[in-house]
């Protein structure tokens, strides 16, 4: 479904509406964490995070996805072509209708998804981060781009217009903050899938930091969970922590009408890490998520921070 489809020329493409629903299907079927956040949000910018999160996802499927395997920097650079079509109004295919619909509607940069393909681009070539400063340059392309493009559509300040871009009177763009929340929520990502990624033969977690609690690539692809691992996890989840503590005052920054969702999201996210803590920091054998009742749990939480913070 997500695959690269052929230029859809033989037949008229899905109406707008059509198309936001395909978008809406496929959000709630591969993230039920981000489809509950668009839930708490009004339906003109639901339904643009929607369609911007398709692209993210069949983007990130292109390397991580099913077909990877036929994926090529030429694959990826085809891609780029067509995602710079869709941002001059000519949609190839049934999903790509609902985003340059969307980009017709809201202030959105293509420089943010361009970054998220050379993120994409590391995957191809890439196993190993040697330094933080590495692994945070490639966590700012894959996700710190999310945070952009998604702010983009929720826009600031305090009126709650759909497109409420009044920052000509002041308001602050929380950049820096929503690049944080994205990079915090890769950081755990990375965190959660340690496993999953030692199978594929990937190593995200920085070999420096390896090296500074004396664990090695080999602790990791036999799976040792001794104080050295449990250190290096401790290690890795503050940082993670400290970057969505970062991202936080950034919120209130934001339009009234999507602060909830943001909170929930960033709540939701960061219990992950909370879940590894639970499972011992075994993340090779178990996986940390979140279960339903405590995300549900969230909302209400997430709801008084929005309307206090
Ligand atoms: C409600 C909400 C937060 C909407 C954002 C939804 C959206 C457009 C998400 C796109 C995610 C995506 C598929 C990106 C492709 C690369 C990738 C997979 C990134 C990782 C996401 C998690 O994916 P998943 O859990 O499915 O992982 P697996 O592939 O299954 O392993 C990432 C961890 C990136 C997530 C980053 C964000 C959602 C950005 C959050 C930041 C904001 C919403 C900005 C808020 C603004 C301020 C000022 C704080
Ligand atoms: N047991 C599992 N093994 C492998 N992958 C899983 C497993 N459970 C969930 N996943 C995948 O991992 C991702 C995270 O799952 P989780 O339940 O934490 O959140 P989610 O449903 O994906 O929501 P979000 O993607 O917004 O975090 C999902 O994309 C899901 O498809
Ligand atoms: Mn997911």
């Amino acid at each position: 479904m997500l695959q690269l489809s052929k230029l859809q020329c033989m037949r008229t493409l899905a109406s707008v509406d059509d198309s936001y629903e395909l978008c809406r299907q496929v959000t709630a079927s591969y993230a039920k964490n981000f489809y509950l956040g668009t839930q708490l949000m009004p339906e003109a910018k639901r339904r643009a995070i929607w369609a911007i999160y398709v692209w993210c996802r069949r983007t990130d499927e292109l390397v991580d996805g099913p077909g990877a395997a036929a994926t090529t920097p030429e694959t990826l650079d085809l891609w780029e072509k067509r995602l710079e079509s869709v941002f001059a109004g000519h949609p190839h295919d049934d999903y790509d209708v609902a985003l340059v619909d969307t980009l017709s509607r809201f202030p959105i940069d293509i420089q943010p998804f361009r970054e998220m393909i050379a993120g994409q681009q590391m995957d191809l070539y890439r196993s190993r981060y040697e330094t933080f400063e590495e692994l945070n340059l490639y966590c700012y392309r894959v996700a710190g781009t999310v945070g952009l493009m998604s702010m983009s559509v929720m826009g600031v300040g305090e009126s709650s217009s759909a497109a409420n871009w009044n920052w000509h009177w002041g308001n602050r763009i929380p950049k820096e903050e929503a690049i944080a929340l994205g990079i915090a929520k890769q950081l755990t990502n990375i965190l959660r899938d340690v496993g999953e990624d030692a199978r594929r033969g990937r190593i995200y977690i920085p070999l420096e930091d390896l090296a500074l609690f004396n664990y090695t690539e080999e602790d990791l692809f036999n799976g040792v969970i001794d104080n050295r691992w449990r250190e290096l996890m401790r290690f890795q989840i503050q940082r993670a922590r400290k970057l969505y503590a970062s991202a936080e005052p950034g919120i209130k920054v934001l339009s009234p009408d999507i602060r909830w969702t943001v909170w929930a999201a960033t709540m939701l996210y960061s219990r992950i890490l909370n879940a590894i803590e639970r499972n011992q920091y075994d993340v090779f054998q178990k996986r940390a998520y979140v279960s339903n009742s405590q995300k549900l749990l969230c909302l209400p939480a997430a709801w008084m921070k929005s309307k206090v913070l």
